[in-house]
């Protein structure tokens, strides 16, 4: 369980939070979408003790971060948006760190990183220096890493960026998978359909603040059913209806070249916030 309330961070000439609330139950994949630039790191940098706050206050399963930080540290596992593993090592020292950072005794490090590795499908690359791997398996071990001392929320930060479409989808797999054991699922992202296929809730984050908080079907609905998107005068166009019927009506007896198709979230970004992410 996450809870956020009025966090605010000012850096010298820049107000990069500017009073975000928000409540992540227990269980719940949560996608924290915004352009660059938006606050998504400076959030997570926050709740995991990297930033401190200016204002407001933060909860991690009920661990107030500032006042009770040690608590708040062990709720958590962070993937940070840069590939950090220590090349020199292997895949199993890279883990076995973690687990000793966090005084897990010896035996129960080395069930904890197999099992971890097995769930990830790299068992075989257990002795396998991180410099020999890919960038998909390199995401995934450091997802794996922030797993080894069980944590009960997991930090995200955009967990797909540069990686090809079959592996971002493999990627997708494992954190599906991830959150189903039970784990709170915290995670960024300027992909849109990222979103839309794995959060059960997701914020629209712009210049460092919340411009809405909903599941995807419902912040699609707010902007209608049926999309028409037309090119005119050189200018595209997007027009929103909640019928077929009304669609249609609306490109009859028009010249220009038109499509039509059902409204997206990346409409819902683009209506609620007028820009666009990527
Ligand atoms: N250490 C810093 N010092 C000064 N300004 C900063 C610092 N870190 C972030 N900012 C500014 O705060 C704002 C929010 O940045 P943040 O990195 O949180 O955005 P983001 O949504 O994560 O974007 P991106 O997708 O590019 O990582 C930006 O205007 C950024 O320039």
């Amino acid at each position: 369980m996450i809870r956020i309330e009025s966090l605010r961070k000012d850096y010298k000439n820049v107000q990069a939070l500017k009073g975000v609330t928000l409540h992540v139950p227990e269980g719940e994949l949560f996608a924290y979408l915004g352009p660059n630039g938006a606050g998504k790191t400076t959030t997570i940098r926050i709740l995991t003790g990297l930033t401190r706050l200016t204002g407001g206050a933060a909860f991690l399963n009920g661990f107030h971060i500032e006042k009770e930080t040690l608590a708040a540290k062990r709720q958590f596992g962070l993937v940070p948006q840069s590939a950090n593993l220590d090349q020199e090592l292997t895949v199993f020292e890279n883990l076995d760190v973690h687990g000793r950072l966090f005084h897990m005794p010896r035996e129960e490090r080395r069930r904890k990183i197999d099992e971890l590795l097995g769930y990830i499908d790299l068992l075989d690359r257990k002795r396998t220096p991180a410099k020999q791997l890919s960038g998909g398996m390199k995401r995934r071990i450091m997802i794996a890493r922030a797993l080894v001392h069980s944590p009960r929320i997991l930090f995200l930060d955009e967990p797909t960026v540069g990686l090809d479409a079959g592996i971002r989808r493999r990627i997708w797999a494992l954190i599906k998978k991830i959150q189903q054991g039970g784990t709170t699922i915290f995670l960024t992202t300027h992909y849109i359909e990222e979103a839309e296929f794995l959060a059960d809730r997701v914020a629209f984050l712009d210049e460092g603040a919340i411009v809405a908080i909903d599941t995807p079907p419902r912040l699609i609905s707010r902007i209608g059913v049926w999309a028409v998107d037309r090119v005119r005068e050189g200018e595209m166009e997007t027009r929103y209806f909640n019928t077929r019927e009304a669609a249609k009506n609306h490109v009859a007896h028009q010249e220009d070249s038109f499509s039509l198709r059902r409204v997206n979230l990346e409409d819902a970004f683009l209506a609620l916030t007028g820009k666009k992410v990527k």
